[in-house]
């Protein structure tokens, strides 16, 4: 496969390094001070486009990619309110796009585990639900991408909870999921779901261990979305 990547930071340079252990080659590494180089690529000649970047910059990565058919396996947080405007350019464009707030196997693993729990959880009293999301000081949005993610599958359960908040002490109202976010170096990402109540507390916790499996699961959807069109996500990828 022949990738460009579109965005050569941290996860980047790591998607580099093992889309090329792979056997894959990359096109071009894009950054925001070489980004003349895309007027100079022939799209016909790429496979995918995998997005890491920034969030004030993914929306313009992934529209460049869609407007000239290329799939996008997009990662960046932080954007999402534009998320509806790309689907909708993937649909008329007949182009692919896929995204996924953690690429991890064992977050979507999680993921699903966390929505297991809230269902139980709604069918018992006397606990307050929480999340903490831990990520290295470098990190520009928060909530982490999957730490909201978590919170959509907690409110979806749990009939009290109507919406999320970015919490910094006390939460004040039930019917809102308080999400703490701590900035600690070089976490590369742990995330929490609390439910505590006077008697006890439960706790369920992803913690990765290094960047190593979202590099790898984008890479892995990036081989799995050749040949595909429309607007992808984990649940299309995962059998689970
Ligand atoms: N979904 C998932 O599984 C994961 C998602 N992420 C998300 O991915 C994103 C990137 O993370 P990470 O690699 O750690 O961040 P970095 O800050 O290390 O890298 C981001 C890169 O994007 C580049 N960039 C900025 N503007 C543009 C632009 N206009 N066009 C192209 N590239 C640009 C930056 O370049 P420069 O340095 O020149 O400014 C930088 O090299 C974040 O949003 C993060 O939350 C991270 C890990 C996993
Ligand atoms: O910025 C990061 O590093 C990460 N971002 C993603 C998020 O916001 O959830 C995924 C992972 O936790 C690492």
């Amino acid at each position: 496969m022949n990738i460009l990547l579109l965005g050569y930071g941290k996860m980047g340079q790591l998607i580099a390094e093992l889309s090329e252990s792979r056997g894959h080659s990359i096109s071009a590494k894009i950054n925001i001070d070489n980004r003349d180089e895309l007027n100079s690529l022939d799209p016909a000649t790429i496979d995918v486009a995998i997005e890491f970047s920034q969030p004030e910059a993914a929306v313009e990565n992934i529209k460049w990619a869609i407007e000239r058919g290329i799939p996008v396996v997009s990662g960046t947080t932080g954007w999402l309110d534009q998320k509806p405007a790309i689907e909708q350019l993937t649909i008329d464009k007949d182009s692919a796009f896929f995204y996924a707030s953690n690429y991890s196997i064992g977050v979507n693993i999680f993921f699903k585990v966390n929505e297991f729990l809230a269902k139980l959880m709604n069918e018992t009293t006397g606990y307050t639900s929480s999340i903490e999301e831990i990520h290295h000081t470098a990190k520009k949005d928060a909530p982490s991408g999957t730490a909201i993610t978590l919170a959509e599958g907690i409110i979806k359960n749990i009939n009290e909870l109507t919406n999320w908040n970015l919490s910094e002490g006390a939460n004040e109202n039930e019917q809102s999921l308080p999400i703490t976010s701590k900035r600690i170096d070089p976490a590369p990402g742990t995330h929490i779901i609390r439910y505590s109540s006077e008697i006890d507390d439960i706790e369920i916790t992803h913690t990765a261990h290094s960047r190593q499996g979202f590099a790898l699961g984008a890479i892995l959807v990036a081989e799995w979305i050749q040949g595909k069109k429309g607007v992808l996500s984990m649940d299309d990828f995962l059998s689970f």
